[in-house]
């Protein structure tokens, strides 16, 4: 069976990618099924650079090609924060609950028409031997004021999908995997998924 590995220890997105990847009949692994590896320290300046990081620094050790992702939320209401900072915006160990209070507590008074935002997703696709490339997806949405809904993972719960009528956390993860930054993400690699695929393969 043809695998890919993502350079993430989160969970929800691994889900999301195995899910994804199971109805091409690839498989995925992450770093939850390599945890002798290092932690990969996020210290670039965009997504696109720390998507870079995780992927080139696995892809390195493993000598694999590895698929990068990060990710986050961007609210306009707040110039763009949590951003990059989204896993750690209320402080370590990261906690989705807390970040999703403290993004709550920001937005206290803001009316519905200013809490736009939208989630962010790099890719970055690291090949031993090749430039690393990187692609991204958005998914347009609005703040609630409460959370709604228990799928999904992160600030599932506080973000509306206006198109949808309901939060990310209310849909399904079929529904989810349509419209979500990272699936929009991928689509943009779709085109070239099977020659990645094949060069993943002989790596
Ligand atoms: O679909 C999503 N639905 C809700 N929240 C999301 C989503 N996608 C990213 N997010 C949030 C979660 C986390 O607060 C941050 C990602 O941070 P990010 O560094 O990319 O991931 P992470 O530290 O959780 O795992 P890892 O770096 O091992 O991939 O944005
Ligand atoms: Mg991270």
């Amino acid at each position: 069976m043809k695998e890919v590995i993502i350079a993430t220890k989160n969970p929800g997105k691994a889900k999301e990618f195995e899910k994804i990847f199971a109805s091409r009949g690839v498989a995925v692994r992450t770093l939850l099924d390599f945890p002798e590896l290092p932690e990969v320290e996020e210290t670039g300046s965009t997504f696109e650079e720390n998507a870079v990081l995780k992927a080139e620094t696995i892809s390195k050790v493993l000598n694999k090609m590895v698929i990068g992702d990060d990710s986050g939320l961007i609210v306009d209401a707040l110039g763009g924060k949590p951003g990059i900072y989204s896993a750690r915006y209320a402080g370590e160990p990261k906690n989705d609950q807390k970040n999703i209070e403290k993004v709550l507590s920001e937005l206290n008074g803001v009316e519905e028409e200013s809490r736009t935002a939208r989630f962010y997703c790099a890719l970055a696709v690291a090949i031993p031997g090749q430039e690393t490339y990187t692609v991204s997806g958005t998914c347009e949405g609005r703040i609630l004021e409460k959370p709604r809904g228990t799928n999904g993972f992160g600030y599932d719960p506080i973000f509306y999908v206006p198109e949808k009528g309901v939060s990310m956390a209310e849909l399904s993860a079929n529904e989810k995997n349509q419209i979500s930054h990272r699936a929009n993400a991928l689509k943009k690699l779709e085109s070239e998924l099977d020659s990645i695929l094949e060069r993943a393969e002989r790596s």
